[in-house]
Protein backbone atom coordinates (compact mmCIF):
# COMPACT_ATOMS: atom_id res chain seq x y z
CA UNK A 1 0.00 0.00 0.00
CA UNK A 2 1.27 3.59 -0.98
CA UNK A 3 2.37 5.19 2.44
CA UNK A 4 0.38 7.27 4.28
CA UNK A 5 1.16 11.48 3.68
CA UNK A 6 2.58 12.89 7.25
CA UNK A 7 0.74 14.84 9.17
CA UNK A 8 2.15 17.75 9.75
CA UNK A 9 -0.07 18.71 12.23
CA UNK A 10 0.45 15.83 13.90
CA UNK A 11 4.24 16.64 14.18
CA UNK A 12 3.45 20.03 15.16
CA UNK A 13 1.63 18.80 17.96
CA UNK A 14 4.51 16.57 18.72
CA UNK A 15 6.71 19.57 19.08
CA UNK A 16 4.20 21.59 21.15
CA UNK A 17 4.21 18.72 23.55
CA UNK A 18 8.38 18.69 23.77
CA UNK A 19 7.89 22.24 24.83
CA UNK A 20 4.94 21.65 27.35
CA UNK A 21 7.25 19.05 28.95
CA UNK A 22 10.20 21.56 29.41
CA UNK A 23 11.78 22.35 25.74
CA UNK A 24 12.29 25.90 25.24
CA UNK A 25 11.88 24.53 21.97
CA UNK A 26 11.62 22.09 19.19
CA UNK A 27 11.83 21.33 15.36
CA UNK A 28 11.03 18.71 12.38
CA UNK A 29 12.10 17.89 9.20
CA UNK A 30 10.77 15.60 6.63
CA UNK A 31 11.31 14.34 3.47
CA UNK A 32 9.62 12.31 1.08
CA UNK A 33 7.75 11.83 -2.07
CA UNK A 34 5.14 14.37 -0.98
CA UNK A 35 8.95 16.75 -0.96
CA UNK A 36 10.35 18.58 2.09
CA UNK A 37 7.96 19.59 5.12
CA UNK A 38 9.48 21.59 8.34
CA UNK A 39 8.37 22.29 11.63
CA UNK A 40 9.63 24.67 14.56
CA UNK A 41 8.14 25.57 17.78
CA UNK A 42 9.83 28.34 20.48
CA UNK A 43 13.49 29.38 20.22
CA UNK A 44 17.13 28.52 19.42
CA UNK A 45 18.11 30.79 22.37
CA UNK A 46 15.94 31.82 25.28
CA UNK A 47 18.14 34.99 26.16
CA UNK A 48 18.17 36.30 22.83
CA UNK A 49 14.63 34.74 22.11
CA UNK A 50 15.54 34.06 18.52
CA UNK A 51 12.75 31.68 17.00
CA UNK A 52 13.78 28.01 16.59
CA UNK A 53 15.48 27.68 13.14
CA UNK A 54 14.86 24.54 10.87
CA UNK A 55 18.52 25.68 9.19
CA UNK A 56 20.15 25.33 12.60
CA UNK A 57 22.62 23.14 13.46
CA UNK A 58 23.25 21.23 16.83
CA UNK A 59 24.67 18.32 18.50
CA UNK A 60 23.44 14.92 17.61
CA UNK A 61 24.23 12.52 20.48
CA UNK A 62 24.50 9.43 19.70
CA UNK A 63 22.94 9.60 16.03
CA UNK A 64 27.15 9.19 15.86
CA UNK A 65 26.95 5.94 16.42
CA UNK A 66 25.25 5.45 12.99
CA UNK A 67 28.24 7.60 11.43
CA UNK A 68 31.42 5.85 13.05
CA UNK A 69 29.08 2.40 12.13
CA UNK A 70 29.07 3.54 8.66
CA UNK A 71 32.71 4.40 8.50
CA UNK A 72 33.62 0.84 10.23
CA UNK A 73 31.25 -1.06 7.75
CA UNK A 74 32.80 0.42 4.91
CA UNK A 75 36.37 -0.93 5.64
CA UNK A 76 34.68 -4.20 6.18
CA UNK A 77 33.68 -3.92 2.80
CA UNK A 78 37.23 -3.02 2.13
CA UNK A 79 38.21 -6.32 3.49
CA UNK A 80 40.14 -3.97 6.32
CA UNK A 81 38.14 -5.27 9.51
CA UNK A 82 36.33 -8.63 9.75
CA UNK A 83 33.05 -8.17 12.11
CA UNK A 84 33.65 -11.47 14.28
CA UNK A 85 37.44 -10.67 14.38
CA UNK A 86 38.21 -10.60 17.72
CA UNK A 87 38.57 -6.90 18.80
CA UNK A 88 42.16 -8.28 20.62
CA UNK A 89 43.37 -8.91 16.89
CA UNK A 90 43.26 -4.82 15.87
CA UNK A 91 44.04 -3.73 19.44
CA UNK A 92 45.76 -6.28 21.09
CA UNK A 93 45.35 -6.01 24.91
CA UNK A 94 43.01 -3.04 24.62
CA UNK A 95 39.98 -5.35 26.41
CA UNK A 96 40.39 -8.16 29.60
CA UNK A 97 38.21 -10.99 27.22
CA UNK A 98 39.61 -11.61 23.77
CA UNK A 99 36.30 -12.97 23.33
CA UNK A 100 34.66 -9.55 22.53
CA UNK A 101 34.03 -9.24 18.39
CA UNK A 102 34.14 -6.24 16.52
CA UNK A 103 30.29 -7.28 16.12
CA UNK A 104 29.58 -7.27 19.34
CA UNK A 105 31.02 -3.65 20.02
CA UNK A 106 28.37 -2.71 17.22
CA UNK A 107 25.39 -4.77 18.67
CA UNK A 108 26.08 -3.27 22.02
CA UNK A 109 26.69 -7.06 23.16
CA UNK A 110 30.24 -6.58 24.53
CA UNK A 111 29.24 -6.52 28.36
CA UNK A 112 31.51 -3.53 28.26
CA UNK A 113 30.02 -1.49 31.23
CA UNK A 114 29.15 2.25 30.01
CA UNK A 115 31.31 4.69 31.70
CA UNK A 116 28.57 7.48 31.54
CA UNK A 117 25.86 5.93 34.45
CA UNK A 118 28.41 6.78 37.31
CA UNK A 119 29.81 10.08 35.52
CA UNK A 120 26.68 11.45 34.65
CA UNK A 121 24.74 10.13 38.14
CA UNK A 122 24.73 13.84 39.33
CA UNK A 123 23.09 15.19 36.20
CA UNK A 124 24.86 19.04 36.69
CA UNK A 125 27.68 18.53 38.93
CA UNK A 126 28.99 15.98 36.35
CA UNK A 127 28.13 17.97 33.36
CA UNK A 128 30.27 20.61 34.84
CA UNK A 129 33.30 18.14 35.50
CA UNK A 130 33.67 17.02 32.43
CA UNK A 131 32.20 19.92 29.75
CA UNK A 132 35.81 21.38 29.28
CA UNK A 133 37.78 17.93 29.68
CA UNK A 134 39.85 16.75 26.96
CA UNK A 135 39.69 12.54 27.33
CA UNK A 136 42.12 10.06 25.60
CA UNK A 137 39.99 7.46 24.02
CA UNK A 138 42.17 5.02 26.41
CA UNK A 139 40.86 7.10 29.13
CA UNK A 140 37.26 6.44 28.93
CA UNK A 141 37.84 2.50 28.19
CA UNK A 142 39.73 2.96 31.68
CA UNK A 143 36.12 4.24 32.72
CA UNK A 144 34.30 1.68 31.71
CA UNK A 145 36.91 -1.50 32.83
CA UNK A 146 36.53 -0.32 36.74
CA UNK A 147 33.22 -1.06 36.50
CA UNK A 148 31.84 -4.86 36.29
CA UNK A 149 30.97 -6.64 32.27
CA UNK A 150 27.17 -6.52 32.03
CA UNK A 151 27.21 -9.52 30.14
CA UNK A 152 28.74 -12.48 28.71
CA UNK A 153 30.19 -11.42 25.26
CA UNK A 154 27.13 -11.85 23.02
CA UNK A 155 24.86 -13.04 24.96
CA UNK A 156 22.63 -9.87 25.47
CA UNK A 157 21.91 -6.50 24.53
CA UNK A 158 23.08 -3.61 27.07
CA UNK A 159 24.00 -0.12 25.84
CA UNK A 160 27.17 0.94 26.47
CA UNK A 161 29.11 4.24 25.22
CA UNK A 162 32.22 2.24 25.37
CA UNK A 163 31.13 0.15 22.79
CA UNK A 164 31.32 2.96 20.19
CA UNK A 165 34.21 4.75 21.44
CA UNK A 166 36.27 1.71 20.80
CA UNK A 167 35.05 1.39 17.60
CA UNK A 168 36.38 4.93 17.07
CA UNK A 169 39.91 3.48 18.18
CA UNK A 170 39.22 1.10 15.51
CA UNK A 171 38.94 3.63 12.91
CA UNK A 172 41.64 5.34 13.56
CA UNK A 173 44.10 2.26 13.96
CA UNK A 174 42.64 0.71 10.64
CA UNK A 175 43.01 3.61 8.54
CA UNK A 176 45.61 5.63 11.06
CA UNK A 177 43.77 9.19 10.31
CA UNK A 178 41.54 10.83 13.47
CA UNK A 179 37.71 9.02 13.24
CA UNK A 180 36.77 12.61 11.77
CA UNK A 181 38.87 13.14 8.63
CA UNK A 182 37.34 9.74 7.88
CA UNK A 183 33.89 11.20 8.90
CA UNK A 184 34.62 13.85 6.23
CA UNK A 185 36.21 11.61 3.60
CA UNK A 186 33.73 9.07 3.61
CA UNK A 187 30.28 10.30 4.46
CA UNK A 188 30.40 14.27 4.65
CA UNK A 189 32.09 15.36 1.90
CA UNK A 190 30.41 13.01 -0.55
CA UNK A 191 27.09 13.47 0.74
CA UNK A 192 27.35 16.95 0.71
CA UNK A 193 26.65 17.11 4.51
CA UNK A 194 27.68 21.37 4.80
CA UNK A 195 25.89 21.33 7.93
CA UNK A 196 27.44 18.16 9.70
CA UNK A 197 30.95 18.57 11.23
CA UNK A 198 32.75 17.25 14.00
CA UNK A 199 35.22 19.40 16.01
CA UNK A 200 35.91 17.36 19.29
CA UNK A 201 37.55 18.59 21.13
CA UNK A 202 36.54 22.30 20.28
CA UNK A 203 33.54 23.10 22.16
CA UNK A 204 31.84 25.97 20.01
CA UNK A 205 28.59 24.88 17.34
CA UNK A 206 29.96 26.91 14.49
CA UNK A 207 27.24 28.81 12.27
CA UNK A 208 23.97 29.51 12.69
CA UNK A 209 22.75 26.63 15.57
CA UNK A 210 20.72 25.82 18.38
CA UNK A 211 21.68 26.27 21.63
CA UNK A 212 20.94 23.56 24.40
CA UNK A 213 19.32 23.87 28.28
CA UNK A 214 19.94 21.01 30.32
CA UNK A 215 17.47 20.47 33.05
CA UNK A 216 19.16 20.12 36.81
CA UNK A 217 17.90 16.80 38.84
CA UNK A 218 16.33 19.62 41.35
CA UNK A 219 12.70 20.09 40.73
CA UNK A 220 12.36 23.79 39.99
CA UNK A 221 15.90 24.55 39.68
CA UNK A 222 16.80 26.83 36.36
CA UNK A 223 17.63 25.68 33.39
CA UNK A 224 21.61 25.49 32.39
CA UNK A 225 23.02 26.65 29.10
CA UNK A 226 24.82 23.48 28.06
CA UNK A 227 25.74 24.38 24.40
CA UNK A 228 29.57 24.64 24.89
CA UNK A 229 31.25 21.62 25.19
CA UNK A 230 33.73 19.37 24.27
CA UNK A 231 31.61 16.18 24.15
CA UNK A 232 35.32 14.76 24.72
CA UNK A 233 33.63 12.00 27.19
CA UNK A 234 31.45 10.78 24.31
CA UNK A 235 33.78 11.63 20.53
CA UNK A 236 33.03 8.67 18.28
CA UNK A 237 29.66 7.75 20.57
CA UNK A 238 28.09 11.15 20.10
CA UNK A 239 30.25 14.11 19.46
CA UNK A 240 28.86 15.01 15.68
CA UNK A 241 27.26 17.99 15.22
CA UNK A 242 24.57 18.57 12.14
CA UNK A 243 21.34 20.30 11.50
CA UNK A 244 17.71 17.88 10.26
CA UNK A 245 18.11 18.42 6.31
CA UNK A 246 21.94 16.69 7.22
CA UNK A 247 20.68 14.16 8.97
CA UNK A 248 17.39 13.41 5.96
CA UNK A 249 19.93 13.24 3.60
CA UNK A 250 22.27 11.04 5.92
CA UNK A 251 20.00 8.46 6.81
CA UNK A 252 18.04 8.32 3.52
CA UNK A 253 21.08 7.83 1.56
CA UNK A 254 22.20 4.95 3.89
CA UNK A 255 18.95 3.12 3.37
CA UNK A 256 19.22 3.49 -0.59
CA UNK A 257 22.04 2.14 -0.33
CA UNK A 258 24.56 5.13 -1.29
CA UNK A 259 27.20 4.16 1.47
CA UNK A 260 27.48 0.35 2.17
CA UNK A 261 27.05 -2.98 -0.05
CA UNK A 262 24.13 -3.89 -0.04
CA UNK A 263 25.08 -6.93 1.91
CA UNK A 264 26.61 -4.60 4.53
CA UNK A 265 23.80 -2.98 4.29
CA UNK A 266 21.82 -5.97 5.03
CA UNK A 267 23.77 -6.84 7.91
CA UNK A 268 23.60 -3.21 9.68
CA UNK A 269 19.52 -3.23 9.45
CA UNK A 270 19.69 -6.87 10.53
CA UNK A 271 18.49 -6.92 14.09
CA UNK A 272 17.13 -7.98 17.49
CA UNK A 273 14.92 -6.75 20.18
CA UNK A 274 16.18 -4.29 22.86
CA UNK A 275 12.61 -4.32 24.95
CA UNK A 276 9.88 -6.61 25.45
CA UNK A 277 7.87 -4.50 23.58
CA UNK A 278 9.42 -5.99 20.26
CA UNK A 279 8.98 -2.58 18.75
CA UNK A 280 12.11 -1.35 19.44
CA UNK A 281 15.46 -3.31 18.05
CA UNK A 282 19.18 -2.29 17.04
CA UNK A 283 21.06 -3.91 14.21
CA UNK A 284 25.01 -2.27 13.53
CA UNK A 285 24.75 0.95 15.01
CA UNK A 286 21.56 1.93 13.88
CA UNK A 287 18.38 1.42 15.62
CA UNK A 288 15.05 0.44 14.22
CA UNK A 289 11.29 1.45 15.38
CA UNK A 290 8.13 -0.49 14.07
CA UNK A 291 5.47 2.22 14.41
CA UNK A 292 1.79 1.31 14.97
CA UNK A 293 0.84 1.79 11.43
CA UNK A 294 3.57 -1.12 10.71
CA UNK A 295 6.10 0.46 9.36
CA UNK A 296 9.25 -0.04 10.06
CA UNK A 297 12.03 2.60 10.60
CA UNK A 298 15.37 2.77 11.20
CA UNK A 299 17.79 5.24 12.31
CA UNK A 300 19.14 6.48 15.83
CA UNK A 301 18.30 8.57 18.68
CA UNK A 302 20.27 11.19 20.72
CA UNK A 303 20.88 12.83 23.79
CA UNK A 304 23.96 15.12 24.66
CA UNK A 305 23.51 17.68 27.38
CA UNK A 306 20.74 20.09 26.54
CA UNK A 307 19.47 18.48 23.03
CA UNK A 308 17.30 15.42 22.38
CA UNK A 309 17.10 14.07 18.32
CA UNK A 310 15.73 11.37 16.48
CA UNK A 311 16.69 10.84 13.16
CA UNK A 312 14.81 7.91 10.63
CA UNK A 313 14.27 6.98 7.43
CA UNK A 314 12.27 4.11 5.89
CA UNK A 315 13.77 1.26 4.77
CA UNK A 316 13.83 1.77 1.07
CA UNK A 317 15.46 5.82 1.87
CA UNK A 318 11.87 7.09 0.44
CA UNK A 319 10.97 8.93 3.39
CA UNK A 320 13.17 10.69 6.23
CA UNK A 321 12.66 12.57 9.47
CA UNK A 322 14.47 14.56 11.71
CA UNK A 323 14.02 15.96 14.71
CA UNK A 324 15.45 17.64 17.69
CA UNK A 325 14.22 19.53 21.01
CA UNK A 326 16.65 21.33 22.62
CA UNK A 327 16.18 20.32 25.73
CA UNK A 328 17.60 17.04 28.15
CA UNK A 329 17.66 15.18 31.36
CA UNK A 330 13.66 15.51 30.88
CA UNK A 331 12.43 11.96 29.64
CA UNK A 332 9.06 12.98 29.06
CA UNK A 333 9.79 15.93 26.49
CA UNK A 334 12.31 13.47 25.00
CA UNK A 335 8.68 10.86 24.39
CA UNK A 336 6.59 13.80 23.01
CA UNK A 337 9.82 14.69 20.75
CA UNK A 338 9.17 10.66 19.98
CA UNK A 339 5.63 11.39 18.59
CA UNK A 340 7.05 12.81 15.37
CA UNK A 341 7.68 9.54 14.08
CA UNK A 342 4.10 8.32 14.29
CA UNK A 343 2.73 11.61 12.80
CA UNK A 344 5.24 11.96 9.97
CA UNK A 345 5.06 7.89 8.75
CA UNK A 346 2.11 6.75 9.89
CA UNK A 347 -0.11 10.12 8.73
CA UNK A 348 -3.32 11.14 10.51
CA UNK A 349 -4.95 8.64 12.16
CA UNK A 350 -8.03 7.27 11.27
CA UNK A 351 -10.84 9.36 13.00
C1 LIG B 1 20.41 7.36 24.91
C2 LIG B 1 21.15 7.93 23.73
N1 LIG B 1 22.55 7.96 24.01
C3 LIG B 1 23.33 8.98 23.57
O1 LIG B 1 22.93 9.82 22.78
C4 LIG B 1 24.62 9.16 24.35
C5 LIG B 1 25.66 9.89 23.56
N2 LIG B 1 24.25 9.92 25.51
C6 LIG B 1 24.24 9.37 26.75
O2 LIG B 1 24.73 8.30 26.99
C7 LIG B 1 23.56 10.21 27.84
C8 LIG B 1 24.57 10.89 28.74
C9 LIG B 1 23.84 11.61 29.87
C10 LIG B 1 22.90 12.66 29.35
C11 LIG B 1 22.24 13.48 30.47
N3 LIG B 1 21.59 12.66 31.48
C12 LIG B 1 21.96 12.70 32.77
O3 LIG B 1 22.88 13.39 33.16
C13 LIG B 1 21.18 11.82 33.71
N4 LIG B 1 21.63 11.96 35.08
C14 LIG B 1 21.20 14.36 29.82
O4 LIG B 1 20.01 13.96 29.81
O5 LIG B 1 21.59 15.40 29.28
C15 LIG B 1 20.78 7.11 22.54
O6 LIG B 1 21.52 6.19 22.17
O7 LIG B 1 19.71 7.36 22.02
Amino acid sequence: AAAPAPDMEGVAAALNAAMANGAPGAMARYTGPEGVRARTAGVRDRVSGAAMDSRARFRVGSVSKTFSSVVLLQLADEGRVELDAPVDRYLPGLLPDERITVRHLLTHRSGLADYTDKMFAQTVPGFESVRNRVFGYRDLVELSLREPRTTEPGAAYTYSNANFVVVGMLIEEITGRPVGREYERRIFKPLRLRNTAYVHPDTRIKGLHVRGYLHPDEDGAPLVDSTEQTVSWAQSAGAVISNPADLNTFMTALMRGRLLSPRMLDAMTTVTPTDATNTRFYGLGLRRYDLSCGAQVYGHTGTVQGYYTYAFATRDGRRGLSAMANTSNRGAANTALGGTLEAAFCGKKPA
